[in-house]
This record gives C-alpha cells, structure tokens and sequence, in this order.
C-alpha cells in the first residue's frame, strides 16, 4: 500500500478551519469539497489515459484523453458523500458507485447499509472517498468489497488518518492489490472511543447534522 500525504499550505490552512469545533456544517461543506478538490490532483496522478490526434488552429498534434473504461468513485455514505462532487468535478466522466456502511461505536465493526456496486470492476480504476479514516474498519470492509469485484487498482482519499488505520489497511492490503490512500494529514492516534485526535469529531455530523 502507498500513502501520500498531501503537503501544500493551502491544504493545511483549510484542515484547520475544518477542524475547528466553531466552524458550522455550511462552512465544513464548502471547506470538505474544496479539500477534495486539492486532494483529487493528487490522486489522480496515474490516472489512465490513452493518446488522441488533436487538430488545433494551427496544427494537428498529439494530446490524451482519458482511458476507457472510465473510471469509478465510491463514496462511502454518509461522510463519503460530502466529497462527491469535488471529485467528480475533476472526473466528470467517472461512473459513480455507493457504498453505505456505519461503524457500530461499541464494537467498532463496520456495518454495510447499502452496496449498490458493478458487479465486475476488473480493469476498473476505482476511487474510494470518506474523510475519516480511523480504526480501518470501514476502508477495509469498502476495499474488500472492490477487491471482491475484481478490481485491483484502488485509491482512497481521505481527510484525516489515523497511524493505527494506516496500519490495519496495510496488514489486510499486502500484495493483494495496487492500493493508494491518498490524505491530507496523518494525525497522532485515536482515542478511547477510537475517534481520531485532534481529529476533527464525527464528520458525517458536522457535514449533515446529529443523527
Ligand atoms: O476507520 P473506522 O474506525 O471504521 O471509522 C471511520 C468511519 O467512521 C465514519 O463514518 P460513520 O460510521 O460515523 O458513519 P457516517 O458517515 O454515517 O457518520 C467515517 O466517515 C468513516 O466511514
Ligand atoms: O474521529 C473519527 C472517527 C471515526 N469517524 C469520524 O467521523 N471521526
Ligand atoms: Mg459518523
């Protein structure tokens, strides 16, 4: 597995804000989407293309396209969705997939609600989306079900990590798959609660309200 962690004070100045407790769900929406927008560049590097004749005004070249099949972005419902758009604003032509799953806060196992995927992602790029990656539970459980389908090109992006995720996502990765996390900060552990710290709290609730 590979991790990269994004280092531009652009990205770091709009964590800041998003981790602030004052910092209302408006302001987190407009700051998670422009996040992912930064991020996105990042993670679409090896993005696949294939070459294409341009003519210009003034001369015929050669220019890329993206490759087909397009690729497929997954967010991971709820938080996952507030990142959609920012990414398919840079990938409009991707197809999009859902996955829902709910970390049971007592046992901390990821519980899928919904899974509504291709069924064959061979040869698909695939791009999971959710800010928080905390004990890995959910991002294994998401990775596994991309794997199930064939799929052997993974990138997650992600907000803030937690250094024990990172390591459990390694563990169950090995060398099954091409797996990229791509993050805006590593942050110091989780807590009792296994919740990230300094974190930011629960995302899906300061994207969508308490439920
Ligand atoms: O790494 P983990 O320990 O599995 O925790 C991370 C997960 O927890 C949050 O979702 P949550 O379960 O709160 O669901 P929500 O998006 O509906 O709020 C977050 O968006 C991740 O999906
Ligand atoms: O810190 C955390 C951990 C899990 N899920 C969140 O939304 N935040
Ligand atoms: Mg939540």
């Amino acid at each position: 597995m590979r991790l990269h962690v994004a280092d531009h004070p652009l990205v770091a100045h709009k964590l800041s804000v998003l981790r602030d407790a004052d910092t209302a769900s408006p302001t987190f929406r407009q700051l998670v989407d422009e996040l992912v927008t930064l991020l996105a560049y990042e993670a679409t590097r090896h993005v696949r293309t294939r070459d294409v004749e341009v003519v210009t005004p003034v001369a015929t070249t050669t220019g890329v396209k993206l490759a087909n099949p397009s690729p497929i972005v997954v967010p991971i419902l709820r938080a996952g969705l507030g990142m959609l758009e920012g990414m398919t604003r840079l990938l409009p032509t991707a197809e999009v997939g859902f996955l829902g799953l709910q970390r049971d806060e007592e046992t901390l196992e990821a519980i899928t609600y919904a899974n509504r995927l291709p069924d064959d992602l061979t040869g698909r790029q695939c791009f999971l989306l959710d800010p928080m990656l905390a004990t890995g539970n959910t991002l294994v459980a998401s990775i596994d079900y991309l794997l199930q389908r064939g799929a052997r090109d993974v990138t997650a992006v992600c907000l803030i990590a937690a250094p024990e995720g990172i390591r459990v996502v390694e563990q169950f990765v090995g060398d099954r798959a091409d797996v990229q996390v791509v993050v805006a900060a590593v942050d110091e552990r989780l807590n009792e609660k296994a919740y990230i710290v300094p974190g930011l709290g629960d995302a899906g609730d300061r994207l969508y309200g308490i439920v």
